[in-house]
C-alpha cells in the first residue's frame, strides 16, 4: 500500500501535512471549509487532483454536520463555499471543474422536487465521496494507457528509463498517481530500468515527495538536479518523459509545474518522447491557449529559505512563478483515462467531457 495523503471516512477528513515531509508524517484534521481552503493555500496538501479532492472533501465534512430545512439554503451555501475553495490556488483546474460539476449537480437536485432537503444533502455528500473512487480509478486506467504508450515506441523486452518532474504520485491525488502512476505501471509490468526525478526547485515536490514514494515502493530511481536534466538526455538514453498537468489548454498547451517548459524544449533537442499525463478534469476546453492560463506567483521566501533557513542573500529581490506553460508542439501525446491523445486530437475529447457532465452525479 502506497501512502495515504488524503484519509478521509464517515465526515471526517485529516490529509498528510506535506510540508513536513519527510522528516515527520502528521495529519492534520479538516473540520470544513476554511481549513480545506487553508490546506490548499498553504500547500501542505497540493498537486491539482488533491487540490480539488481535499477541497470538495472539506465542503463535504462541514455539510454534514449542518440541517438545512429549505433546499435553497444547501444549494446557497455549497454555491458560495464552493466558489471560495477556487480561490485557494488559482492555475490548477481541477477544483473549478469540480465546483462548476457540483453546483450543476446541486442545482438539478434542489429542482427535483421528489426529494427533500436531507436527501439532497444526502446526495450530494455521496457525489463528492465518489470522487475519491473515480480518482483512483482513474489514475490506474491513465498509468496503464502511459506504460502501453512509452512500451510501443521500444523494442520488445527493452527496459526504459524515465525522466519525470514534481510530484504527481499518491501523495499528489488520492492513490497511484498519474505521470507516477505510469512509473508505477512500468515497476509492476517489470519493464522500468530507472526513474530520474528532478528536485523541483523551489519547493523540493521531487527530493522530498517522489523520492519518498519512489523509495517507499521501492522502485528504481535517481535524484538529479533541475540544471542536470540537459546532460542527462545526452547522457543517460531516455526514454520518455512523463509530467502531470495543472491545466491543459484546448489546443493542448499544459501549464505544469515551473520547469516543465524548460525539459520539454530539452526533450525535443534530444528527440525523448515527452508525456503529458492527466485526468480529463485537468482539461479545460474554456481556454484556447496556455497564453489564457493564470499562472501563480508564491511568495519569495519559498527561494529564499528552506525550513526556515535563510540561504539566499539577504534582500535579493525574487520572481517565483509556480507553474510554466508547455506549448502543444512539443508534446508527443496526453496520457487520459479514456487514452493517449496527441494535442490536436483533444477536440475529440470534448464530447467524452460532456458525457461525463451528462452522467451526473459521476466527477
Ligand atoms: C498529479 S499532480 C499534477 C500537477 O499538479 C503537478 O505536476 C504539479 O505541478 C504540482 O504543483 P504543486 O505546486 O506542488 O501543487
Amino acid at each position: 500500500m502506497t501512502l495515504q495523503a488524503i484519509r478521509y471516512e464517515n465526515g471526517t477528513l485529516e490529509v498528510l501535512d506535506q510540508l513536513l515531509l519527510p522528516k515527520e508524517s502528521k495529519y492534520i484534521p479538516i473540520l470544513g471549509v476554511e481549513d480545506g481552503w487553508k490546506v490548499i493555500n498553504k500547500m501542505q496538501v497540493r498537486g491539482a487532483p488533491a487540490i480539488a479532492i481535499v477541497g470538495c472533501l472539506s465542503l463535504a465534512v462541514e455539510i454534514s454536520k449542518e440541517e438545512f430545512e429549505k433546499k435553497k439554503a444547501l444549494r446557497r451555501e455549497v454555491e458560495g463555499k464552493l466558489n471560495y475553495l477556487i480561490s485557494a490556488r488559482p492555475t490548477a483546474v481541477n477544483m473549478k471543474q469540480a465546483a462548476d460539476h457540483l453546483i450543476s449537480y446541486i442545482n438539478s437536485l434542489d429542482n427535483d422536487e421528489s426529494i427533500s432537503a436531507q436527501e439532497m444533502q444526502a446526495r450530494f455528500v455521496a457525489a463528492i465521496e465518489a470522487m475519491l473512487e473515480k480518482d483512483i480509478s482513474d489514475n490506474r486506467s491513465i498509468g496503464e494507457f502511459g506504460a502501453k504508450a512509452i512500451l510501443n515506441s521500444v523494442m520488445d523486452g527493452e527496459q526504459v528509463r524515465i525522466l519525470t518532474h514534481c510530484n504527481t504520485g499518491s501523495l499528489a491525488t488520492a492513490y497511484f498517481g498519474t505521470a507516477l502512476g505510469v512509473v508505477r505501471c512500468l515497476h509492476s509490468a517489470s519493464r522500468l530500468e530507472n526513474c530520474y526525478f528532478t528536485e523541483t526547485r523551489p519547493y523540493n515536490q521531487g527530493a522530498r515527495l517522489t523520492a519518498y514514494e519512489l523509495i517507499h515502493d521501492k522502485i528504481p530511481s535517481t535524484l538529479v538536479c533541475d540544471s542536470t536534466v540537459a546532460y542527462l538526455m545526452k547522457t543517460a538514453q531516455i526514454s520518455a518523459v512523463v509530467v502531470g498537468a495543472d491545466r491543459v489548454a484546448s489546443n493542448g498547451d499544459t501549464a505544469n509545474k515551473i520547469g516543465t517548459y524548460q525539459i520539454a524544449v530539452v526533450a525535443k533537442h534530444h528527440e525523448v518522447p515527452f508525456y503529458v499525463a492527466a485526468p480529463l478534469t485537468s482539461i479545460d476546453f474554456s481556454v484556447n491557449t496556455g497564453d489564457n492560463i493564470v499562472i501563480e506567483e508564491r511568495p519569495q521566501i519559498e527561494m529564499t529559505h528552506i525550513n526556515n533557513l535563510r540561504i539566499a542573500s539577504p534582500g535579493v529581490t525574487c520572481w517565483n512563478p509556480a507553474f510554466d506553460v508547455t506549448p502543444a508542439r512539443l508534446i508527443t501525446g496526453i496520457i487520459t483515462e479514456k487514452g493517449v491523445f496527441r494535442p490536436s486530437e483533444l477536440s475529440t475529447l470534448q464530447s467524452q467531457m460532456q458525457d461525463r457532465k451528462n452522467s451526473l452525479p459521476q466527477l
